[in-house]
């Protein structure tokens, strides 16, 4: 790795740094919260910069529609405005004030900041909604912090919201495709209930052009007349951070970040340098790979003073919550906490004792190409917005320190914000509840950034094969309107509902709850062989789906043993995380009335099931022994996509080296995932083997037994 460079300066030693040792050391300390300490705690409140705008907030909130606030990361717009609105009375009569963010762990973890803020119990007065996951009290809880999925999911029993008086709509600059739906329909809902208040929080939005969504025009500051409501919105800026956090860039760009990761955080280690360490990567394999990295580097490092020992976390979406949980404990006396995440823990999160972030700069992202009807994950560069939400987890408790793995000049042609969700992921799941929410005709529907229209017709193409939309593109009864109340991606949801038919439904709500976490193998660096062989003890021809719910039995049939797992190269902590959700999913399954069956060692019924629900994703092997036109291509495998793709050369698909399948290559195949190699290659992921007679026989509005020729 090179070494860091300080904005135009070269700095001696490591990175430069120099630590007023003693009183950071100090501030090391993680407050406990006892009784002698809550005074403190309400004292800290008061110097975070929001607090010098407390008043101007409430007015705004009780003249305006909307109020859009925009403030620095750390600034406490997240946890200090829903406990202003609770303190002004917005939340009597049994009303709640709920807080969205974009992702679960940031719900959770703020609900419990704040319920020790007003000392109540986490679940009472303050409470979280994730998917899968409530911890709230009816009629008891007051603050209710959720993901915009939940409250979308929540808008289907209740459309206009009566639960809550105020809704703040937090990270809107991250711009998710469930952040966008639901200013949309917040703006509907604001139509039919003028006593209901909106405020859009973030660090680094566009808000004019917010304001102008909810508005034609708009009101700077407390420039609103006291008096009657404001339809106009109004925008406030709190200025002000609470810590600095210094950046620093590398000196020469790096070619593996993950290993400059690690090597980052053994020279902040190595210099003793206190506090402890938050790294930014793109992926589950990447963080489980530094983890092991960092482990054995916690071998060999000795470190100074301090004699601290290195102590990696992981934190990315497939854990289950009480492993990511542990990424916010207090490290031991005598541990320097390195917390491995992805980009989950961008925003509003704030992990008590990091001083020091490293970003890798890059995160997966959705990209989908309506032509080809492909949606596949791409590590990418991050924007300068979201780089400036990393570097923001540092400086919380005190000032911090942000390694960026690229150089200055790389940094500087970013770009500004990240591409809005909307335009660029796949649109079946944000269409299905939106018809169910009634909203039928799409391209009428306000959106913030109207999304591709060849994107919506895919996604209304699909909805269509999936039996969720009638013949006059509404949805149809039951199909759509279970699809739309199950949680899952609407392709899965299909998949269950084919289960049920098929007397399947045991082995396809396991299937369907492992695809809802993201990988199941545990393979660390350096370990592909093992991990290769470990695979094969579970691998079977009907693909990576079957093998999946083989896992799970050898699994359940050890224990649910933590050290099987570990013998078998099995992920313990995702498989706990994917049990969570299969007896959630079983749960909403007896809410639809729908029983479950077992098909036994019938495996056919459940790859059936499948196909029911992959049915846009199915491929046949073409022949390429003789194919001279593409010598690249000859000899390997190479799948053609059934469906049509619209004009243009149809896309390249193989499969993705890690399935089960890829040496035997099957000649009819569906996939769950796809991923897009540097080289253009479409790699599909988790693969089922199926007949093709099952794709007419589920789908004869799609395709044909003519069309369908082994
Ligand atoms: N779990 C926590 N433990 C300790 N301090 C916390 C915790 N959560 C928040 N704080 C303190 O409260 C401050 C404000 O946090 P808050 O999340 O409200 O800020 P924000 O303006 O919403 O920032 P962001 O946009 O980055 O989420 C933090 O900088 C930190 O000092």
């Amino acid at each position: 790795m090179g070494a860091f460079l300080r904005p135009g300066e070269r700095q001696p030693g490591a990175f430069g740094i120099s630590f007023d040792s003693d009183r950071d050391k100090n501030a090391a300390v993680v407050p406990t919260f006892n009784r002698n300490e809550k005074l403190a705690l309400q004292e800290q409140r008061r110097r975070l910069p929001v607090f010098q705008h407390r008043r101007e907030i409430l007015y705004l909130v009780e003249h305006h529609a909307t109020v859009i606030i925009v403030g620095e990361t750390g600034s406490g717009k997240t946890t200090q405005i829903p406990q202003y609105l609770l303190e002004a009375g917005w939340c009597s009569h049994g009303r709640m004030v709920a807080c969205t963010q974009p992702r679960r762990v940031a719900a959770m973890t703020v609900a419990a900041r704040v319920a020790e803020e007003t000392g109540s119990p986490l679940g009472q007065a303050v409470g979280y909604g994730i998917r899968f996951e409530d911890v709230s009290t009816p009629g008891t809880t007051q603050i209710r912090f959720c993901t915009d999925g939940v409250l979308l999911q929540e808008m289907l029993q209740d459309p206009l919201l009566t639960a809550y008086s105020v809704i703040m709509v937090d990270e809107a600059h991250e711009r998710s495709l469930a952040t966008d739906t639901l200013l949309g329909l917040l703006k509907k809902v604001q139509r039919r209930r003028p006593d209901l208040r909106v405020i859009v929080a973030s660090a680094t939005l566009e808000a004019e052009r917010v304001a102008a969504f909810f508005d034609a025009s708009t009101v700077r500051g407390a420039a609103a007349k006291a008096g009657d409501l404001s339809k106009q919105p109004a925008i406030l800026s709190v200025e002000g951070r609470t810590h600095s956090v210094q950046i620093h860039y590398l000196e020469k760009p790096c070619s593996d970040y993950v290993r400059a990761a690690v090597q980052a955080a053994a020279d902040i280690h190595r210099e003793d340098m206190p506090g402890d360490i938050l790294i930014f990567l793109t992926g589950q394999q990447e963080c489980e790979d530094c983890v092991s990295m960092l482990e054995e580097e916690a071998r060999k490092v000795r470190a100074g003073r301090a004699a601290l020992r290195l102590m990696p976390v992981p934190l990315y979406a497939g854990l289950p919550a009480a492993a990511q949980l542990a990424a916010f404990e207090h490290s031991p006396r005598g541990y320097r906490k390195v917390v491995v995440a992805t980009n989950i823990a961008e925003t509003s999160v704030t992990i008590d004792g990091v001083v020091y972030v490293i970003d890798c700069c890059h995160s997966k992202q959705a990209s989908y190409n309506p032509l080809t009807g492909l949606e596949s994950l791409l590590v990418a560069p991050v924007s300068k917005a979201s780089a400036s939400q990393r570097a923001g987890r540092a400086g919380r408790m005190r000032p911090g320190h942000c390694f960026r793995l690229c150089t200055e000049a790389d940094f500087q042609a970013l770009h500004d914000a990240t591409v809005p969700e909307m335009q660029r992921a796949e649109l079946s799941g944000t269409v299905l509840r939106l018809k169910a929410l009634g909203v039928d005709n799409m391209m009428t529907f306000d959106w913030l950034a109207p999304p591709p229209a060849e994107t919506m017709v895919r996604a209304l193409e699909l909805l269509h094969a999936l039996g969720a939309l009638d013949a006059s593109a509404r949805l149809s009864r039951p199909t759509g309107q279970q699809l739309a109340e199950l949680p899952v991606d609407a392709r899965l949801g299909a998949v269950l509902l084919a289960s049920v038919r098929l007397g399947c439904s045991e082995e396809a709500v396991t299937v369907v709850a492992m695809l809802s976490v993201h990988s199941v193998w545990a393979g660390a660096h350096g370990e592909r062989k093992a991990l290769e062989a470990a695979k094969a003890k579970f691998a079977v021809g009907e693909g990576d789906l079957v093998t999946y719910l083989n896992v799970w039995k050898a699994w359940q049939d050890s224990g649910r043993d933590r050290k099987w797992a570990a013998r078998n190269f099995v992920n313990h902590r995702t498989l706990l995380r994917a049990a969570d959700i299969r007896s959630q999913l079983c749960h909403h399954l007896r809410r639809l009335r729908i029983a479950l069956e077992s098909c036994d060692a019938e495996v056919s019924l459940l790859r059936k099931a499948l196909t029911a629900g992959l049915l846009m994703n199915a491929v046949q092997l073409v022949d390429t022994a003789n194919d001279i036109s593409d010598p690249a291509s000859a000899g390997i495998n190479v799948y053609r996509i059934l469906r049509s793709t619209g004009p243009g050369p149809p896309p390249k698909l193989r499969i993705h080296a890690s399935s089960v399948l890829a040496r035997t290559r099957p000649q009819w195949l569906v996939f769950w995932q796809m991923q897009q190699s540097s080289s253009g290659w479409f790699e599909m992921q988790e693969v089922t083997a199926v007949e093709p007679h099952w794709l007419p026989e589920l789908a004869a509005h799609v395709y044909s037994h003519k069309g369908i020729r082994s």
